[in-house]
């Protein structure tokens, strides 16, 4: 779960308060106007930003101040952050070994995690050859390996086109069900919001809201999600 206590997170002159706890097993949307702060929010609870004041508990640990490293998190960006250097399997297999000196169970556990998300057969291919869709299946494999709780999505598939995300949802959602992940998912798309989050938490006015149902937020928004909404 990720428990935020009383948080205030600070960006220059941008500050962001957050008082509301996730329960293990659900998955969240976040949605706002540009610049709020849902970045901020998963940023700081990955660890790439302090927290000025409160706590912050994940699964029942106080990592206030502790790096990202020991957190119990991953989290794909919107670029995918895949190496392009890299083929599929090695970019896959850098979830379970940074420095890639994977044993022969490691190998197995990266051709799993492909197969899992439908690229088995191409390990080989360097993300250049790959299509978008394929990429993002790279990273959320990468994430399978990696088995942590807690997984962070920051609008990971806006440069796919509706088909695409949509099937890439479904395989979140499928994951995330799978694993009994805690998901966070930052979306500037209400639809992709409903596909597969039942809670939304609204990042407005230099606050992260207390979560609420997505399907009564979108049928009845207040006026900061109305207005982006348009
Ligand atoms: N490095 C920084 N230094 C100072 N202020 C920053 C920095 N990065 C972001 N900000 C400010 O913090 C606020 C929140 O930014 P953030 O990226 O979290 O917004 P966002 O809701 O994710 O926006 P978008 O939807 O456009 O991606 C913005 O007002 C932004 O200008």
């Amino acid at each position: 779960m990720i428990d935020l206590n009383d948080v205030l997170i600070r960006q220059g002159a941008f500050s962001l308060a957050a008082a509301f706890a996730l329960s293990r097993g659900t998955v969240t949307a976040v949605m706002g106007p540009s610049g709020s702060g849902k970045s901020t929010l998963l940023n700081a609870v990955a660890g790439f930003l302090p927290i000025a004041q409160g706590r912050l508990v994940l699964n029942g640990v106080d990592v206030t101040n502790a790096p990202p490293g020991p957190r119990p998190v991953s989290m794909i960006f919107q670029d995918q952050n895949l190496f392009p250097h890299l083929t599929a399997a090695q970019n896959v297999g850098l979830g379970r070994h940074p420095g890639l000196k994977l044993t022969q169970v490691d190998r197995l556990a990266v051709a799993d995690a492909l197969d899992r998300v439908g690229l088995g057969g191409l390990q080989d291919r360097k993300p250049a050859a790959l299509s978008g869709g394929q990429q993002s299946r790279v990273a959320l494999a990468r994430v399978l390996l990696q088995r942590r709780p807690i997984l962070l999505l920051d609008e990971p598939f806006a440069a796919l086109g509706p088909a695409l995300r949509v099937e890439m949802l479904e395989l979140v959602r499928d994951i995330a069900s799978d694993q009994d992940l805690t998901v966070l998912m930052v979306t500037h798309d209400p639809k992709d919001a409903a596909e597969i989050a039942p809670q939304m938490v609204v990042v407005s006015d230099g606050v992260a809201h207390l979560p609420q149902g997505t399907a009564a937020l979108l049928a009845d928004p207040p006026p900061a999600l109305k207005q982006y909404l348009g």
